[in-house]
């Protein structure tokens, strides 16, 4: 990108201070809150201007971004000439915003300005290095640095089973990741499992009658894999340990999978009287041919990381011992790669699957709310909650 200088960035947005203080933080929304009035968003216009260090292009441009979304709206200027590299870097990063409403806009600026405001550098004084927590949720935990947002399962006593308030969580986790200003966005588990898959009580716990709970389900399911395909950024699995059901077959939609050599991957779908989900139906067949995703998704078939590397499931496989040291030192190294150019590149190879992409959720929605129903499916979840049987 262009070397774009912090006096420069003062010219786009007088409301920019000087010198910043503190290191780059990540934006968040947070776990739904109050949202940020126009007051709260004018002082952190004003809360701006106190702070003294500056904190690097991408923060700045992400200042500017949001102030120009929050008070204009969606970009409505012309890009600039290829040679106006400062100005054409502006434009970039207001309309990356795409259609992020105002308030939303206005939300992310609040939340950026306070991560940079002196408070956050007390509370991260004598933690270089640490992750910074940027999402308030007690079973997934966000956090953000070194240009990587990390989403991790943390509900270890259940395996990191998920919940329906874990559901809504990510959605959120992910659309505030799309427009933070870190360049990968990485998911990995709390403790011994990467994730247990669906918590098998949300069939019990749903209000209302089978049909209606089946109905919601579907709808959020949707909304869910929705928000993976669309995911702007790298997506990056981090499998810790053993993965089952959903959070295996979302790995079709990440751009990279990563796992311990403890990992396995298991899609009993067929022992749940359900059916496959997170577009696998279309992603496996086409990452291992027909007949190793039969075996997964009709048969259950369970594999090891290394037969899920050798299936293409999965990029690289690593010991365990050694894990999460060598793949963190990769990724950060990875993140400091021109975030633009990734972006621009996945967005290349997703674009043409897109369409396919949706209608095959859709369907796959559709054709589990009627499973969920089915007396296949009733019988399996009640089996598994009354320790009948393990998978
Ligand atoms: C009509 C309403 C519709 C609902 C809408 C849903 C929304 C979207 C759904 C998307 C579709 C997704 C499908 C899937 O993901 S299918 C896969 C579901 N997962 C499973 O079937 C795994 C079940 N768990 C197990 O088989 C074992 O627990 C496991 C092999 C994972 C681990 O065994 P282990 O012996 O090592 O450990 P425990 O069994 O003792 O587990 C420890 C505690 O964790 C609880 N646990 C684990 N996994 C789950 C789970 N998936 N759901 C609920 N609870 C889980 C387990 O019960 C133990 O709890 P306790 O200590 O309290 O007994």
């Amino acid at each position: 990108m262009a070397a774009v200088t912090w006096r420069v960035v003062r010219r786009w947005c007088p409301s920019l201070p000087q010198v910043f203080r503190f290191p780059v933080a990540q934006v968040h929304l947070g776990r739904p809150k109050m949202r940020a009035s126009q007051q709260d968003f004018e002082n952190a216009v004003n809360q701006v201007k106190l702070l003294k260090k500056d904190p690097g292009n991408q923060v700045k441009l992400q200042l500017y971004a949001l102030y120009k979304q929050a008070t204009d709206g969606p970009c409505n200027v012309s890009k600039p000439g290829v040679f106006d590299l400062v100005n054409k870097a502006k434009w970039e990063a207001w309309n990356a915003l795409g259609s992020l409403p105002k308030e939303t806009a206005r939300q992310n600026y609040v939340d950026l300005v306070s991560s940079l405001s002196p408070s956050s550098e007390a509370s991260n004084q004598g933690k270089s290095g640490a992750d910074v927590k940027v999402q308030e949720s007690k079973d997934i935990v966000v956090t953000s640095e070194d240009g990587i947002t990390k989403i991790m399962f943390n509900r270890p006593p259940k395996k990191n089973a998920i919940t329906f308030q874990m559901y809504q969580d990510i959605i959120l986790a992910l659309k505030n990741a799309s427009t933070d200003n870190s360049a990968i966005t990485v998911f990995t588990g709390a403790g011994d499992y990467y994730c247990s898959g669906n918590d098998l009580t949300n069939f019990t716990s749903a209000s209302g009658g089978m049909e209606k709970a089946a109905e919601g389900g579907a709808v959020l399911l949707r909304e869910f894999v929705n928000s993976f395909i669309d995911f702007p950024k790298p997506l990056v699995a981090v499998v810790n340990g053993p993965a089952v059901g959903i959070s295996v077959t979302l790995l079709g939609l990440f751009d990279a999978v990563y796992a311990s050599d403890k990992a396995t991957f298991h899609t009993p779908f067929s022992h749940l009287g359900q059916s496959p989900e997170a577009c696998s139906s279309y992603t496996f067949p086409k990452i291992m041919g027909s007949a190793k995703a039969t075996e997964m998704l009709l048969f259950g078939k369970k594999l090891t990381a290394r037969e899920a590397c050798a299936q293409g499931l999965v990029t690289e496989v690593f010991p365990d011992s050694t894990f999460k040291k060598e793949i963190w030192t990769r990724l950060k190294a990875y993140a400091k790669l021109p975030p633009n150019s990734m972006r621009i590149s996945k967005q290349l190879i997703r674009k043409n699957e897109k369409e396919k992409l949706h209608a095959v959720n859709a369907e796959e929605c559709s054709t589990l709310k009627e499973r969920w129903l089915s007396e296949e499916c009733i019988n399996a979840i009640m089996s598994f909650l009354s320790r009948k049987s393990k998978l």
